[in-house]
């Protein structure tokens, strides 16, 4: 039954620019559709056409590069935390086989005096491609900005004020990843479980993800069926990562999604996507907001700081040792 899927498109104008009204409506509309499905997308985010398409470009020059080119940004010391990922690195939670993916990270860029700056390793730079390295610090910019906008309609929504998260994301461990399904040439020669993105949940708060207007994400319904997601255009795909999961006591949800393969006859094509996993700084308390524990709803989780839990994470995904 595919009736319980509540995916709205929702206009971020309406929540900056319009009426109290109009607000009011944005903060309830996010906030149900983070208790029903955990997935929204949105319009008018803030990031241009232009801006979308020169990142493509970027990113299509950047993995068309000779492997041995890209393995010299490969930094398995610092768990893939920025930099290059290779082929057959990553796998979901609890999957055998490795997802059918290669892909780059970026970090915070700290531009104030904030000493978490001594904290995040240095950004990697593609000397190659210098126009890749300026094209995604704005868009990491320009992601951050429309996901902080986001966070405090949420905030509104579960009753806090509205710059809850404000002091703990600025300057957060927020990571952009420009991803490449690569062309499969022999799907024979596959283990029969590869996928490009097996079934998982974001570690982060939330995600924003550019690129699903291509086909191949899915979300898991709570009848336990797959959906295809599809974004019109350049709208982006906004969905609950497990931190807010776990702060909110399960009121928010973060769903299981994946990428599936495509029809045998596309699998000599790529997929290209860039998600921003919007994190925030390692030291934000994630325990339970207690106005979200009732009798109905008694504390599903252990208290944990941000850093503790990405870390227990990011070992049983195999990028930390
Ligand atoms: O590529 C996509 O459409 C989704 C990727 C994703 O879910 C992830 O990287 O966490
Ligand atoms: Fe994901």
């Amino acid at each position: 039954m595919v009736a319980s899927v509540n995916i709205p498109r929702l206009d971020l104008h309406d929540y900056l620019y319009g009426s109290e009204e109009q607000k009011e409506r944005f903060s309830d509309d996010i906030g149900k559709a983070f208790n029903e499905t955990g997935f929204v997308t949105i319009t008018n985010h803030g990031l241009s056409k232009e801006l979308i398409s020169e990142l493509y470009t970027e990113v299509k020059n950047f993995f068309s590069l000779p492997e041995e080119a890209k393995l010299k940004y490969e930094k398995p010391e610092l768990a893939g935390q920025r930099g290059y990922t290779s082929k057959g690195r990553e796998k979901a939670k609890d999957a055998k086989t490795p997802d059918l993916k290669e892909f780059w990270q970026i970090g915070q860029f700290v531009e104030d005096d904030d000493p978490v700056k001594n904290s995040y390793p240095d950004n990697v730079e593609v000397s190659e491609y210098p126009g890749f390295n300026q094209v995604t610090k704005k868009v990491y910019q320009q992601l951050e900005k429309a996901g902080k906008h986001l966070l405090n309609a949420i905030s509104v929504y579960l009753g806090l004020s509205q710059d809850y998260f404000e002091d703990k994301v600025h300057n957060g461990n927020s990571i952009l990843r420009a991803i490449h399904y690569f062309p499969i040439e022999n799907p024979d020669d596959l283990p029969a479980d590869a996928v490009r993105a097996g079934a998982h949940e974001d570690i982060n708060l939330i995600t924003l993800l550019i690129g699903a207007s291509a086909d191949g994400l899915e979300v898991l319904t709570r009848e336990g069926e797959w959906f295809a997601i599809k974004a019109q255009g350049e709208d982006i795909v906004v969905n609950v990562g497990d931190m807010l999961q776990r702060l909110t006591n399960n009121k928010l949800r973060s769903t299981t999604h994946r990428v599936v393969n495509p029809p045998r006859q596309l699998m000599k094509t790529s997929r290209y996507s860039v998600p921003f996993f919007l994190h925030p700084k390692a030291k934000m308390d994630l325990s339970c907001l207690p106005s979200c524990v009732t009798d109905a709803h008694p504390k599903a989780y252990n208290n944990i700081t941000a850093g503790e839990y990405l870390d227990e994470r990011l070992r049983e995904i195999g990028l930390k040792k």
